[in-house]
């Protein structure tokens, strides 16, 4: 598998503390990857220095297939070169329709010029009912978006930034205050956006991971501790003292 993404040697200290501290690994292209790893361990600031809002002491990031580096592009040239991101809480517009948060999102995909001479189309419609769809809201689209659940709106959020084509999505803890059948439906989403992009998930909990039953990165104290199959890096020793504290 060729890598989209390829994080090598990669170190960031805040006033002094390492906070990621010689990191590398890779993504491949079409895969479902889990990032865990105890409280501080470096994951959120992996994913500020994949989206450009911190930027490393040392170290390379390089994406896509011919690969360029990151580390000289701004946080929105990296979003328009394909890196999406999705945040623990969701933030959508709540008075506005599934349809218009999913209309309004293919606009700003456009680019901030073209959406100056915006005309919604037949086949832009047929988009938002497809990303509707897609991510399980498709009998919703009329429906006011503060009125869906919390799993809803995270789902509509993760249309949203479907609507955007992005070759990597990095998302934050999707299964926090879900119910079990949200989690249920979260996990078959996420696989199936794994299918045809890079789908890399931050998570504490352990279950959740299980479910989704991809390779499994632990990180601790910024650096790459265990790599491999839920069970397999579970059984690692280091894992075990990390997480027990021992
Ligand atoms: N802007 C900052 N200034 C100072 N220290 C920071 C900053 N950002 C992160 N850190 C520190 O870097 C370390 C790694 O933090 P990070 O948030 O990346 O960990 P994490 O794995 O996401 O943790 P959690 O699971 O608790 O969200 C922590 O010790 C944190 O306090």
């Amino acid at each position: 598998m060729s890598a989209l993404l390829e994080v090598s040697g990669v170190s960031v200290s805040f006033d002094g503390f390492r906070a990621i501290n010689n990191l590398s690994f890779s993504i491949g292209a079409a895969e479902l990857r889990a990032i865990i790893g105890p409280n501080g361990a470096g994951k959120t600031t992996f994913m500020d220095i994949v989206t450009g809002k911190t930027r490393p002491d040392e170290g390379t990031v390089r994406f896509g297939a011919r690969p360029v580096s990151l580390l000289s592009l701004s946080e929105a040239q990296i979003a328009r070169a394909g890196i999406g991101r999705k945040f623990q809480r969701p933030t959508v517009f709540e008075d506005q329709t599934v349809a218009e948060n999913l209309t309004m999102a293919l606009k700003a995909a456009r680019g901030p010029f073209r959406v100056l001479f915006w005309k919604e189309t037949q086949a832009d419609r047929d988009r938002v009912a497809a990303l509707a769809a897609e991510v399980g809201l498709g009998d919703q689209l009329a429906r006011k978006s503060g009125e869906l659940s919390h799993g809803q709106k995270q789902w509509l959020e993760i249309g949203m930034l479907l609507a955007q084509e992005p070759r990597l999505l990095l998302v934050d803890e999707p299964a926090a205050g879900m119910t079990l059948a949200e989690r249920e439906h979260t996990t078959a989403l996420l696989v199936d956006m794994a299918k045809t992009r890079a789908v890399v998930v931050v998570e504490h909990d352990m279950e959740f991971v299980r479910r989704l039953n991809c390779k499994v990165t632990v990180l601790h104290e910024g650096s790459v501790l265990a790599e491999g199959s839920l069970d397999h890096v579970t059984r690692n020793p280091d894992v075990i003292d990390v997480y027990l504290g021992r």
